[in-house]
């Protein structure tokens, strides 16, 4: 893609920095345990990917009804039979949070299971963005374990997989975790092992990585799959799944690693990308080489201040050498600074790597100041003397309206706004038929919409300085800011959008 796309740079940073991944790392974390010296036999891996399952597994191909859209999230969906257990819960307490109106709840709950699989040793899977969050529950349709073999083939039929694909994504995502004692006691007896407290039957004796155990184990007679040796045979779901091919499928798996790991790698970026009929998604998400992250970008007196750091991918501190930011201005000046490194990132298990290099010369200050005057038009960067410029676009930064510093707020002690009023510095030079703030609001679904926020014209233009007035508008309860962008739409068409920035003033 190409910088600035808000939508795919929130996609790029979840996708490959990965924020989340610190609840899978390692890979046996249960962050909801009580007690971190005893080890329940859960993992958050194990409920992130079969979270995605359910979510997706309501899909009806013939009418396009249901599929991964977040619609687990309701009480009413999870609390069905088909969804035992608290591992949904579980998942949308801690997921549903990261959503914001470029990123679905649907959408970070196919990455969810996208972060576990890559980070507990399984393949990398293609990731689209743009799922559509639902407003209401989905019409029932998770396969359970006590049913036929028939209504399994039919089920994952009306889902849109073969029952080749079913043996494949059953084996995929059976490869973490177990089955529980509490939602499934017919299954699984009271263990009373020290190393599982809540008494969990695992799939595979590596049940908080990917690999082909599930099957070697399976092939090999000496599986403990409780959906395959369970006692009741009426439950052993994974055994009449497993077979139904004569067990051809799950050889191959057994046989090869490699070929276990491309066939889920497939299997899981279709499941991701089954959604209700409409929904269009992205491109497959590719990170940005190089990156700029705006972190601010205000009006403070006469200097516009720019706080933010260029992410490097796939390089490390060493190769990276000398980074510098070069920036033009709208008086035909070209500027420079040589940036400063600041930290790296690896994660999907050492599959990315990227360095951080601040925008300052001079850190812990990380903001670089411009003449508010002159201003900025685009940014370039090189690396080790390599010009970094889009392929010649330049990273394009407006600075025909951004917020000024004199913007504050007070909050209610439960959090909500008080008052304040946010303040924005419209150029001179620009003449906008409207001003405004983009932000978001979860709405009564718990899903993130977009909210534009006018700003009035003033009827006696404030002078910030010489180069900006000042347009202001007063903040109120109704509203709700995570991160916010300004935005002006100019006389003779038009749109200037400002960087995607986090909500933080001074109180009033
Ligand atoms: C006929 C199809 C399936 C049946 C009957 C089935 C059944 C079950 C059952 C009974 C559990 C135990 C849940 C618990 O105790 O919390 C379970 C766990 C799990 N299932 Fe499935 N499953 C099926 C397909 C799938 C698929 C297609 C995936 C993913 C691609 C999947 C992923 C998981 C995972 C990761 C767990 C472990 C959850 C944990 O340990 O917290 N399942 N499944």
């Amino acid at each position: 893609y190409i910088w600035p796309s808000p939508q795919f740079e929130a996609l790029d940073e979840m996708r490959f920095e990965q924020p989340l991944a610190s609840f899978v790392d390692p890979c046996d974390l249960f962050v909801f345990d009580v007690d971190d010296s005893r080890k329940s036999g859960r993992a958050d891996s194990a409920d992130w990917i079969r979270t995605a399952y359910h979510d997706m597994a309501t899909h009806n191909v013939k009418d396009g009804t249901g599929g991964l859209d977040g619609s687990i999230r309701f009480l009413e969906e999870m609390a069905r039979p088909e969804d035992a257990g608290d591992g949904f819960q579980n998942t949308i307490d801690v997921l549903a949070g990261e959503s914001n109106r470029y990123v679905s709840i649907a959408d970070v709950i196919a990455l969810g299971a996208v972060i576990a699989v890559e980070n507990c040793g399984g393949p990398e899977i293609a990731f689209r963005g743009g799922r559509v969050d639902a407003t209401e529950p989905n019409a029932p349709g998770v396969p359970q374990p006590q049913e036929s073999l028939d209504s399994h083939i039919a089920s994952f039929a009306r889902q849109g997989f073969t029952q080749t694909e079913m043996i494949g994504l059953v084996a995929c995502g059976h490869t973490f975790g177990g089955v529980q004692h509490a939602p499934f006691p017919d299954i699984v007896p009271e263990l009373n092992d020290p190393n599982s407290t809540e008494s969990v039957a695992h799939f595979d004796s590596s049940f908080v990585n990917f690999d082909n155990n599930i099957a070697t184990e399976y092939i090999s007679g000496t599986t403990q799959n409780p959906l395959v040796v369970g006692l009741n045979d009426t439950t052993n779901s994974d055994k009449r799944i497993f077979g139904s091919d004569g067990n051809v499928t799950m050889r191959s798996f057994a046989n090869s690693p490699e070929l276990f790991a491309s066939t889920c790698a497939e299997l899981f970026a279709k499941m991701i990308d089954t959604v209700p009929r409409g929904v269009q998604l992205t491109d497959v998400v590719t990170p940005l080489p190089v990156k700029p992250i705006i972190v601010r970008f205000d009006l403070d007196g006469d200097t516009l201040r720019l706080d933010g750091r260029v992410r490097l991918w796939n390089m490390t501190q060493d190769t990276a050498g000398t980074v510098r930011l070069f920036w033009d201005d709208h008086v035909g000046g070209t500027n420079n600074i040589t940036l400063s490194f600041d930290g790296r990132f690896t994660n999907s298990g050492g599959r990315n790597t990227g360095v951080y290099y601040t925008f300052s010369a001079t850190p812990p200050d990380n903001s670089l100041s411009i003449d508010a005057a002159a201003g900025i038009t685009q940014m370039r960067f090189t690396v080790n003397d390599k010009l970094e410029d889009q392929g010649g676009l330049g990273f394009l930064l407006q600075d025909g309206v951004v917020i000024s510093t004199s913007s504050c707020v007070d909050f209610h002690s439960n959090g909500s706004i008080a008052g304040g009023h946010l303040d924005l510095a419209v150029r001179n030079t620009i003449t906008p038929t409207r001003v405004f703030i983009e932000t978001e609001k979860f709405d009564d679904s718990g899903r993130p919409t977009v909210v534009e926020i006018e700003v009035p014209r003033p009827s006696e233009a404030a002078t910030a300085n010489a180069t900006y007035s000042i347009w202001s508008v007063q903040l109120n309860s109704d509203q709700q800011f995570n991160f916010y962008t300004v935005g002006a739409e100019l006389d003779g068409g038009g749109k200037l959008l400002g960087p995607h920035q986090f909500f933080d003033f001074a109180s009033c």
